[in-house]
């Protein structure tokens, strides 16, 4: 069977293309149902492919508006700007990111006994949560609401630390993103909207996995939220930098892989390198798929850049960058990386550089300051001001509801 996350942008644009008209009824009836591998339909298991824009969230909410509609693909177009939600309240408070890493080693040097082992290993004896453990390891994803069961059968059945959930999940997810990961586990703990947790029960776990697993009877249904301080407020966004006006060499990396349109027409790119570091997301490292994912993904990103600007493309090591950036002895430009283990790299490489930002993270992330139901409000202006051409006849939907 072919491998079902592109690790390419032509065969993501595929897989948009495909899934573009099931962006309206199809997504919203079936989201939130798992059939198990291979059976997927209405969710578009594009998430690896966007996490490193091998296709951006431009592109596929376009897809979404050029399908089905702005009103018919709503659920669709609201779920990617979770994403840009997620992102945007992580680089606004990137404390938090720091905190977290230092978490999940205080709570793995304090733990104590088997729990721990028998969960990374799947042999909790929930059926449910270890054949989750198993499709993880195997496929490096799970369908959103598995991650949503996961991570609170983790917290709230097993009462593992849910820092240590969080990291062995990002350890083998090939979407595996910082904000995404750490907020949302944040988000079933009940500390990210304070109160406010995710329960696992077995009805719905039946219901939405159309009977594959019951856990009647195995799961804590009725657990308290985690006890923790609240998210800290919102700081400001820091600016990006300008393109220097020559010419220039251009840094790549996970966190964004489609140079040809975050650059304007005519931008003098000189030289080209790439970078990842998929590894150190964790003081654990990342499993094999994961890495040999991100790499494949690397490789497709350079080699496009390779043809659009008519110059090579290396990959380098983090300590080989000082070195890269001196023979070519021109500014250094990079995509943002956003808050996370890329950025933490790039920030230690010794080498200034002139990070770009793409207008759909400055129009979305300066708006994460509160919940999402409040930056919920400001998507059909975003969308009018990020998705140019939409439909006649087809209005966005009303904010307010
Ligand atoms: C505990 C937990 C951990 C998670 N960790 C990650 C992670 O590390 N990386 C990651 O990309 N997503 C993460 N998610 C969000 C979500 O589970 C995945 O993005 C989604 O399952 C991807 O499937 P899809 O591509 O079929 O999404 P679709 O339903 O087809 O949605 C389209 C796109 O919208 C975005 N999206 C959809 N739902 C969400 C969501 N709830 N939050 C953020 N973005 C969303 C993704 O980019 C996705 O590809 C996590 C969710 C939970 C509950």
């Amino acid at each position: 069977m072919s491998d079902p996350f592109p690790t390419d942008r032509t065969a993501a644009l595929q897989r948009l293309a495909d899934f573009a008209p099931r962006m309206g009824r199809d997504y919203a009836q079936g989201r939130n149902t798992d059939p198990g591998p291979g059976r997927r339909r209405d969710v578009s298991c594009l998430s690896p492919a966007i996490r490193h824009r091998l296709v951006t969230e431009a592109e596929v909410v376009g897809a979404a508006v050029a399908g089905p509609g702005p009103r018919a693909a709503e659920k669709f177009i609201q779920e990617v700007f979770w994403r840009s939600y997620w992102k945007g309240f992580l680089e606004l408070r990137p404390g938090m990111w720091a905190g977290y890493r230092t978490a999940v080693a205080a709570d793995r040097a304090a733990i104590r006994g088997h729990a721990l082992a028998r969960a990374e290993a799947g042999t909790t004896g929930i059926g449910c949560f270890d054949a989750w453990v198993d499709e993880l390891r195997s496929t490096g994803w799970l369908h959103n609401h598995a991650r949503m069961w996961f991570a609170s059968i983790w917290i709230f059945t097993l009462k593992l630390p849910w820092t240590l959930g969080a990291d062995f999940m990002l350890r083998h997810l090939r979407d595996g993103d910082a904000a995404s990961n750490t907020l949302s586990w944040r988000w079933v703990a009940g500390i990210q909207t304070p109160g406010k947790h995710y329960v696992a029960r077995a009805e719905n776990i039946a219901r939405y996995t159309e009977g594959r697993f019951d856990p009647t009877g195995e799961l804590e249904e009725d657990p308290r939220p985690i006890d923790a301080p609240p998210p800290p407020r919102a700081g400001a966004l820091p600016a990006a930098d300008r393109l220097p006006d020559g010419a220039f060499a251009l840094l790549l990396h996970e966190d964004d892989l489609h140079p040809e349109s975050l650059l304007p027409a005519g931008a003098r790119v000189a030289a080209i390198a790439g970078v990842a570091v998929p590894e150190a997301r964790s003081d654990g490292g990342c499993s094999a798929l994961v890495a040999d994912s991100v790499g494949a993904s690397l490789a497709d990103g350079l080699a496009r850049a390779s043809a659009h600007w008519g110059v090579p493309a290396v990959r380098v090591g983090v300590p080989e960058l000082a070195g890269w950036a001196a023979s070519h002895g021109l500014p250094v430009v990079t995509p943002w990386a956003p808050v996370g283990w890329t950025a933490d790299a790039l920030a230690g490489a010794g080498v200034p550089m002139r990070r770009v930002r793409r207008d759909w993270d400055s129009a979305c992330w300066p708006l994460a300051t509160k919940g999402f139901f409040p930056f919920r409000e400001g998507i059909p202006t975003l969308l009018g001001r990020l998705v140019p051409d939409q439909p006649a006849g087809q209005p966005l939907w009303a904010s307010a509801r």
